[in-house]
C-alpha cells in the first residue's frame, strides 16, 4: 500500500495562473465569449506550467506535487465531487443527475432565479470559499470527473501528482444547515451518510493507481461549535476507517492555519501514514512532537515550516533546527501556497534591498526542496545558503526605514483620551444639521470601474497620459458618478474611487513604509484577486514631516464641490491595510497597527479641515484576522478595535464616523463591532438574509445599514425583495437607525445593473419610509 513519501513537499499551489491567465479565462467564458474548450485549455495550461516550474524548483519526487488546481474554489470542487446540491438549485442538475462545469458556476455565482451559495472568509485569510449548504435529506453521489481531469493533466505532464480534497469533518464544519433544516440539525450529523462517498473516492483513486492522496482538515485547527471530546470520536471514527480499506492509497491528512491542541494526539494514532502540521505560528512544542511521532507506527510527520502565507525570506538554520527537533520526515510548507504571488523574480521594480529580504511561491519551494537537502545530507550540505539568508535577515534588521525614530517617539506619546469619543447622543445632536430623512440611502464607496477608468490607467502606465492629464479625466470621472447619484436619488454621495486602483494598495502608495508589486497577485475568491503590498517598515503619509501630506482631501474636496449633499471622506481602516497587506514579522501585528492608526488620523484631521462632515474608514477585513481559537481572540480585538478608534476619535462630535464590514460572518464579534463606536456602520448581510441582525444587542445606539443587495453577483433585486428585507430589518432596528446600502462597493459591478439596483433600492425605501409615516 505505501509507497515513500517524498522528503520535500507543498501542500497547495495558486491557480490563477502567473498572469491570471484562469480570471481572463473564466471571466471570457462567463461572458459567453469563449467556449468550454477554450476555458478547460487554458485550465490544462496553467496545470502544465505549474508542474513543469515545481519539478524545476526541486519537487521531484513521485507525489510531491497536489494536484489542487481549481475553477474556481476548493471547498465548491468537493461539493461537485460528492454532488452535495442543495434542493433550491435543484434545477442545475446536468442530465446524468450531477454537478457539471455550468452547474458549478452556477452555484458559485448564482442565477438569474437564484443566489449563489454563500462566501465565507477561508480560516484567518483573505481567501473565501462558497459555503455548502446541506440539509437531513441531501443526496450524495460521487462524480470524479473534474479530479480525473486534473489526474489526467498531470499525466500528461509527466508527473504522479497528489489529489487534494477537502476532509470529510473539514468539509462538513464548514457547512451550513440548509434553510428549512430543524433547529436542532447539524451537518455534521451527515458524516456517516458521506464517509461511504469518500471510500469510494479512495476505491476510485487505487483503481487508477494513485498511491498517495491529500486530506485537508484545517477546521481541526480551528475552534469549533462541536466539543473536542466529539471531535476525537470523529477523527477515530472517520480515520479508523479509512486506514482500514484493504485497497486505497495512502493517506497525508494537513492541518494548516491551526494548532490541532488536544485533536493532534488522536490523528497521530488514527492510522494514517502522514500527517501534515503548521509550525510556522501555532506554538507546538518541538519535544513533544519529536516523542508523539518518533512512535513506532506513529504517521510521518510533513512539517510546514516555510510560512505559505507571508513572502519573508525563510529563516533557513531556525526551520532547520526545527526539522531536526521535531523528528520530521518531510519538509513542507506551513499551509498552501495559495496565499502569496507566483514569483518574485517578476518584480523588477522592487527596491533590491528589499527583494533580497523576501520569497514568493516560487523561492519557497526552492527553499522547501533546500530544507530537505539539508535534512537529508546534514546542514553543512547548504551551509552556503544558510549563511546568505542570515546576512539578508541580518541586513533587514539593520536597514533604516525598518526603524525610523520620529515615528516611534510619536507613537510613545499616545494617550489614553486619544481613543475617546463623547456619548453616542451628543455626537447625533451634533450631527443634526445633516439633515438627513428616515433611512437615509448611501453606498459603500467605489462606483464601477469601467474599460474607460482602466484604460485611463493603462495610457498613464505607459506614459501616453500625464499626472496631469490623468487627474483631469478622473475628475470628469467623479463629476459623472456624482451626477448619477444625485439623479438616482441618494441621499449620501461618494466620489466613486475612480483614482483608486486597490482600497490598500493606493494607501499603500501613499504612505511610507511601503512597497506596491507589480504582479503579486493573490486570488481572493473566484475570478477575484488582490495584490497586498509589502508592508516592511515604519508607516507614515508620504511628503515632509511626521505627519506627511493629505492625499485623498483633492478628490474629496473636487466631489463636494460638485453637489449640496453631503459626500463621504473614504478611507480604508488600520486593520484591514493589515490584513490585505503582506505584513513585517519582525513587531507585533499591534505595534504596526498603531502607526498606520495614526497615519490616518492625520489624514481624517485634514479632510475635516476641509469641511467634510461625514468620513467612512472601511474595515471589512476585521474579522478575518480574529483568531481561530477563542482564548487568542480578546488580545486581537483590543488592540484591533483600538487602532480603528485611534484613528476615528479625534475628530469633531458634529463628524460623522461611518465604517463598513463585509467578506464574512459578524455575528460573533458584533461586541467588538460595536466598541468600534462608528456614528453609522455598514454591513454585509444580504446574501445571508439579514440572520446577523438577530445578534444586534437592544443597546446599541448607534447607525447600522445591513446590505439589501448582494453585490457579489450580476443579479438585481427587485422592489419588493428589498422592501421585506427592510421590513426583516426593522423588526430588529429601530427607523432611526437604519441605513440603506449595498453589501459593498461597486466596482466589480457595470453601469447597467448598478442603475436598475439602485432604482429599486431608492423606490423600496421610499415605500418602506412612506409606510413608517402611515404607521406613525
Ligand atoms: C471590500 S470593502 C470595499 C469598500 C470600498 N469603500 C468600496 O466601496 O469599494
Ligand atoms: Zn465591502
Amino acid at each position: 500500500m505505501t509507497t515513500v513519501f517524498p522528503t520535500a513537499t507543498i501542500t497547495g499551489y495558486p491557480r490563477i495562473g502567473a498572469r491570471r491567465e484562469l480570471k481572463r479565462a473564466v471571466e471570457a467564458y462567463w461572458a459567453g465569449k469563449s467556449n468550454q474548450n477554450e476555458l478547460k485549455q487554458t485550465a490544462q495550461k496553467i496545470q502544465q506550467d505549474a508542474y513543469r516550474t515545481l519539478t524545476e524548483r526541486g519537487l521531484t519526487d513521485d507525489y510531491a506535487i497536489p494536484a489542487d488546481f481549481s475553477f474556481y474554489d476548493q471547498v465548491l470542487d468537493t461539493t461537485r465531487l460528492f454532488t452535495a446540491l442543495p434542493a433550491r438549485f435543484e434545477s442545475v442538475r446536468d442530465d446524468s443527475g450531477l454537478i457539471d462545469l455550468d452547474g458549478y458556476f452556477a452555484l458559485a455565482r448564482g442565477t438569474e432565479h437564484l443566489p449563489p451559495l454563500e462566501l465565507t472568509k477561508w480560516f484567518d485569510t483573505n481567501y473565501h470559499y462558497l459555503v455548502p449548504e446541506i440539509g437531513p435529506a441531501t443526496g450524495f453521489t460521487l462524480n470524479t470527473e473534474a479530479l480525473d481531469d486534473l489526474l489526467a493533466a498531470a499525466e500528461a505532464a509527466g508527473t504522479s501528482a497528489r489529489p487534494s480534497i477537502t476532509g470529510p469533518l473539514t468539509y462538513l464544519l464548514l457547512a451550513k444547515a440548509e434553510d428549512g433544516s430543524p433547529a436542532d440539525f447539524a451537518p455534521l450529523d451527515r458524516l456517516a451518510d458521506l464517509l461511504p462517498l469518500y471510500r469510494e473516492l479512495l476505491a476510485h483513486l487505487a483503481s487508477r493507481g494513485v498511491r498517495w492522496v491529500q486530506f485537508n482538515e484545517p477546521a481541526l485547527g480551528a475552534d469549533q461549535a462541536v466539543s473536542e471530546a466529539e471531535l476525537v470520536q470523529l477523527i477515530e471514527k472517520t480515520y479508523g476507517e479509512f486506514t482500514q480499506l484493504s485497497d486505497r492509497p495512502s493517506l497525508l491528512v494537513t492541518s494548516p492555519y491551526g494548532n490541532l491542541t488536544g485533536l493532534l494526539e488522536p490523528l497521530v494514532t488514527s492510522g494514517v501514514e502522514a500527517l501534515h502540521l503548521d509550525l510556522v505560528s501555532t506554538g507546538y512544542d518541538q519535544d513533544a512532537l519529536a516523542r508523539l511521532f518518533g512512535g513506532d507506527s506513529a504517521p510521518l510527520l510533513v512539517a510546514g515550516v516555510v510560512n505559505g502565507r507571508n513572502i519573508w525570506r525563510n529563516d533557513l538554520a531556525a526551520s532547520l533546527h526545527t526539522l531536526q527537533a521535531v523528528g520530521a520526515a518531510s519538509v513542507s510548507t506551513s499551509t498552501s501556497l495559495q496565499h502569496v504571488p507566483y514569483d518574485l523574480d517578476l518584480e523588477t521594480g522592487l527596491d533590491q534591498k528589499l527583494t533580497s529580504w523576501l520569497a514568493f511561491a516560487h523561492q519557497k519551494v526552492s527553499e522547501v526542496a533546500l530544507l530537505a537537502r539539508g535534512l537529508a545530507e546534514g546542514p553543512e550540505a547548504i551551509a552556503t545558503e544558510v549563511e546568505q539568508a542570515k546576512a539578508a535577515l541580518a541586513a533587514r534588521a539593520q536597514s533604516s526605514g525598518v526603524n525610523d525614530p520620529c515615528i516611534r517617539e510619536r507613537t510613545l506619546s499616545i494617550t489614553p483620551e486619544n481613543y475617546e469619543r463623547p456619548s453616542a447622543r451628543v455626537r447625533q445632536q451634533a450631527q443634526e444639521d445633516l439633515n438627513l430623512p428616515l433611512l437615509p440611502t448611501t453606498t459603500i464607496g467605489s462606483f464601477p470601474q469601467t474599460g474607460h477608468i482602466r484604460s485611463l490607467r493603462a495610457d498613464y502606465r505607459k506614459g501616453a497620459l500625464t499626472r496631469e492629464e490623468l487627474d483631469t479625466h478622473l475628475r470628469e470621472e467623479i463629476r459623472c458618478v456624482i451626477d448619477f447619484q444625485e439623479r438616482l436619488g441618494l441621499d449620501v454621495l461618494v466620489h466613486g474611487e475612480a483614482e483608486r486602483n486597490d482600497m490598500v494598495q493606493y494607501f499603500a502608495e501613499n504612505f511610507d513604509g511601503f512597497a506596491p508589486t507589480e504582479h503579486g497577485w493573490v486570488q481572493s475568491y473566484g475570478s477575484r484577486c488582490t495584490r497586498p503590498s509589502i508592508l516592511w517598515g515604519d508607516v507614515k503619509r508620504s511628503g515632509a514631516g511626521t505627519r506627511g501630506e493629505a492625499f485623498t482631501v483633492p478628490w474629496i474636496s473636487f466631489a463636494q464641490q460638485q453637489t449640496d449633499k453631503p459626500v463621504k471622506g473614504m478611507l480604508t481602516g488600520p486593520v484591514t491595510i493589515l490584513a490585505w497587506s503582506f505584513v513585517r514579522d519582525d513587531q507585533p501585528l499591534a505595534a504596526t497597527a498603531t502607526q498606520v492608526a495614526l497615519a490616518l488620523a492625520d489624514e481624517i484631521a485634514d479632510l475635516e479641515a476641509a469641511g467634510t462632515r461625514i468620513i467612512q474608514v472601511d474595515e471589512p477585513a476585521l474579522r478575518e484576522l480574529l483568531p481561530l481559537r477563542a482564548e487568542d481572540q480578546a488580545a486581537y480585538l483590543d488592540w484591533s478595535v483600538g487602532a480603528f478608534r485611534l484613528a476615528t476619535s479625534q475628530v469633531a462630535d458634529s463628524t460623522q464616523i461611518h465604517t463598513h464590514l463585509c467578506y464574512s460572518e459578524f455575528n460573533e464579534i458584533f461586541g467588538a463591532i460595536d466598541a468600534l463606536n462608528a456614528d453609522v456602520t455598514s454591513i454585509e448581510a444580504a446574501r445571508s438574509r439579514l440572520e446577523l441582525l438577530a445578534d444586534v444587542p437592544e443597546s446599541f445606539d448607534r447607525g447600522i445599514g445591513p446590505g439589501v443587495w448582494d453585490i457579489h453577483s450580476p443579479r438585481v433585486p427587485q422592489v419588493d425583495e428589498i422592501e421585506k428585507l427592510l421590513a426583516t430589518a426593522l423588526e430588529h432596528i429601530p427607523a432611526r437607525q437604519l441605513w440603506v446600502n449595498p453589501d459593498c462597493g461597486l466596482k466589480t459591478r457595470a453601469y447597467k445593473e448598478t442603475k436598475a439596483s439602485i432604482e429599486s433600492l431608492v423606490a423600496a425605501t421610499e415605500a418602506v419610509r412612506a409606510s413608517l409615516n402611515v404607521a406613525v
